[in-house]
């Protein structure tokens, strides 16, 4: 078990990168502590393999360190670096039973027969894998083939982290869901640093503590699930996380109040010299962006409403540009005038994408 440091590391696939555009994953700082749970969220492209291989080991950085608690790691082949792995596609002996394969990494490794059998039965009842402990592999669905990879990864207790690269992608559905919740048990009962690549939010949100967001090449925002959703760092994570994403739209800014076009929004914090030069742009979410009727807030057509079950959300244009919002239970809409109505404490203020922190009323910074 270990705490993680990438200190200033970069990595670069081609020989002599010039500048930022050259590079994979751009140089990233940041501490992954002992025991927690952390996801690794981002699109395809962004630079998550990279730095999962630059982890384990796979691939040495361009630049800057990795170290394992205080030991520098980052000349350390794979095997020296004691990292557990699942990847996306089951990795199991199919000539062996169940019982032989989860016990494999631990018979590799000397570990007494008897703390063998008992970690075994411990990993196979946190993954229900008991029923099926003495058929052989091979007859087995791609489901419970990927289970066993996930007991293999998580079957030894001496691992310095375990890395889980997208490892539900060959999950039915319905078992994702149910997977998805026991990892996270499972996370509980080992205390053993965890790190879970996805581009999926649901299943970085539902695992995590910390999720760390990759966009680009370089970390925009580390941070719980709420902080991500609450206050997201860069109007990237701002659209990534959520369902729908929040709604990004280009303002001027004046103190405590944002235009958009003429029409004037209160903000809840003021913003003084923001950058000429820069994109000035707010995000809201349509969480707390409420659709009202004609004449009680900004003036939007109102294209459709959906019901997504947990709400309903309205389809609205504003001077032609298309925006998401929440349709409170007791409001009804005749025609396609409508209104929306802002939430000030939730209305963030973004600078070239980043988030513009302001002062509150008493001049204080957040
Ligand atoms: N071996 C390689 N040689 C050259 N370029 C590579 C190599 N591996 C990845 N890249 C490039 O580095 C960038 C980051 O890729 P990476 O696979 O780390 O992203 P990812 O977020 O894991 O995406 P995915 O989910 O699709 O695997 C991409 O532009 C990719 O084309």
């Amino acid at each position: 078990m270990a705490r993680i440091t990438l200190d200033h590391l970069a990595h670069a696939y081609r020989p002599d990168p010039q500048g930022p555009q050259d590079y994979a994953l751009k140089e990233i700082n940041h501490v992954w502590s002992q025991g927690g749970a952390y996801a690794l969220l981002g699109p395809s492209g962004c630079g998550k393999t990279t730095l999962l291989n630059i982890i384990s080991g796979l691939v040495r950085p361009t630049r800057g360190r990795i170290l394992f608690d205080d030991r520098d790691v980052t000349d350390l082949p794979t095997e020296a670096r004691n990292i557990a792995q699942v990847f996306q596609f089951p990795v199991v002996y199919d000539t062996m039973t169940v019982r032989e394969n989860l016990a494999f990494p631990l018979k590799n490794r000397g570990v007494p027969r008897e703390r063998t059998a008992s970690r075994v039965e411990e990993i196979a009842r946190l993954l229900d894998l008991g029923r099926v402990l003495d058929r052989k592999a091979s007859n087995l669905t791609a489901d419970m083939k990927q289970k066993i990879s996930l007991g293999r990864g998580l079957v030894r207790s001496d691992v310095s982290a375990i890395l889980f690269d997208e490892p539900l992608t060959v999950i039915d559905p319905h078992l994702k869901w149910q997977l998805r919740s026991t990892l996270k048990e499972i996370h509980r009962a080992l205390d053993i640093t965890m790190i879970y690549v996805t581009h999926d939010q649901t299943e970085a949100l539902t695992f995590a503590d910390k999720v760390v967001v990759m966009h680009d090449g370089a970390v925009v925002q580390t941070g719980t699930p709420e902080e991500l959703f609450e206050r997201p760092a860069h109007t990237f994570v701002g659209h990534f996380i959520g369902s729908p994403g929040m709604n990004i739209l280009p303002c001027r800014v004046d103190g405590a109040t944002a235009y958009i076009g003429d029409e004037a929004v209160a903000l809840s914090r003021a913003y003084r010299a923001l950058p000429q030069s820069q994109r000035i742009e707010l995000g809201i979410r349509p969480e707390f962006l409420r659709l009202q009727h004609k004449g009680a807030g900004l003036p939007v057509r109102l294209r459709r409403i959906d019901d997504i079950g947990r709400a309903r959300i309205a389809r609205v244009e504003m001077s032609g540009r298309p925006l998401t919002a929440s349709v409170p239970d007791d409001i009804t809409i005749e025609g396609d005038e409508a209104a929306l109505a802002f939430d000030p404490h939730h209305v963030h203020i973004y600078a070239d994408g980043h988030l513009v922190a302001g002062e509150a009323a008493g001049g204080q910074v957040r």
